[in-house]
């Protein structure tokens, strides 16, 4: 049995995490946290996702510790958990996106004291996508646009997401593209595409799960890679997948492909 925490157990991702591993028998949640002040502290975090009690309080401190704690919350608690596992020897499981690079430096400094993996998204498909869009960037070259479009759920705070974020990293891995430099984020007034640009839109919409694609077109022709997540359970699976694996891994910094195999 590895025991796992969850932090942010009451959001939309955490709900489905607490229902997914007590459906788990590799799988147990001993700690399920939550803001200070969340008005449904104290309730069992089981019967907040919808499911049995599992017996384990939402709460707003470390109670049991866990082997691995998975962190699907915001930058400012992401933090403080990074510092608490850090220091208390937990390895993460990392989902929260919106990071800054300061960030990205913190995570690779925990990685020297624990095992730690850090992805915009948990999903097989977008994972495949990314070494895919990776591919076709290189082999089509600058005679092809690039645009990256995505559509999240109106309560979603960051923009662009991870994933599309993550999307750019693998074009610019595969092409030497920067993107501060060669990036343009949607287009207002006098705004003529120039050669080599990579254009990055955002929708916000209803209750869409998630969906990205990335186009690449030239004059006569166009091919779309896409991605659509129709349920929150394809990143649950692949966060409670990633925790089992890093469960007995020694320190340093893993990647969703480590997990996967891709
Ligand atoms: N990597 C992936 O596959 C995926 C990543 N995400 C990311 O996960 C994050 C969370 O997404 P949602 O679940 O939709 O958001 P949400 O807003 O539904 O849930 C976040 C939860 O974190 C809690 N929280 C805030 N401060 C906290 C603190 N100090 N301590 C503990 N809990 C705290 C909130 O009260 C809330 O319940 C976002 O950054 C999102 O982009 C979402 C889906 C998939
Ligand atoms: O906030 C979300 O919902 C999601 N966030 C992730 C992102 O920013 O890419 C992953 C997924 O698309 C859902």
């Amino acid at each position: 049995m590895i025991d796992i925490g969850i932090n942010g157990a009451a959001g939309r991702m955490g709900r489905r995490l607490v229902a997914l591993a007590s459906e788990d028998e590799q799988l147990r949640v001993v700690t399920a946290l939550e803001r200070d002040g969340h008005e449904l502290l104290g309730n069992d975090a089981g019967v907040v996702a919808s499911v049995d009690a599992i017996n384990t309080p939402l709460a707003a401190q470390v109670q049991n510790k866990p082997k691995v704690m998975i962190d699907f919350t915001v930058p400012e608690a992401f933090r403080e958990a990074l510092r608490v596992c850090r220091q208390q020897k937990i390895a993460m499981v990392i989902g929260t996106t919106g990071l800054t690079d300061d960030d990205y430096k913190a995570i690779d400094a925990a990685a020297e004291d624990i095992a730690i993996l850090h992805a915009p998204n948990m999903s097989l498909g977008v994972n495949l996508l990314f070494a895919l869009v990776g591919q076709v960037a290189e082999r089509l070259g600058d005679d092809y646009d690039i645009e990256i479009v995505e559509a999240h759920h109106r309560f979603k705070l960051d923009a662009p997401s991870g994933t599309a974020m993550g999307l750019a990293e693998a074009i610019c891995h595969a092409t030497g593209k920067q993107i501060d430099k060669d990036f343009v984020h949607g287009r207002h007034g006098e705004s003529t595409r120039k050669r080599g640009e990579v254009g990055m839109h955002a929708l916000r919409i209803g209750d869409e799960v998630g969906r990205h694609s990335v186009h690449f077109g030239t004059l006569g022709e166009e091919i779309t890679l896409a991605h659509k997540a129709s349920t929150r359970d394809v990143f649950a699976r692949g966060a409670l997948r990633a925790a089992a694996w890093l469960a007995d891994k020694p320190v340093g910094r893993y990647h969703m492909k480590d997990v996967l195999g891709l």
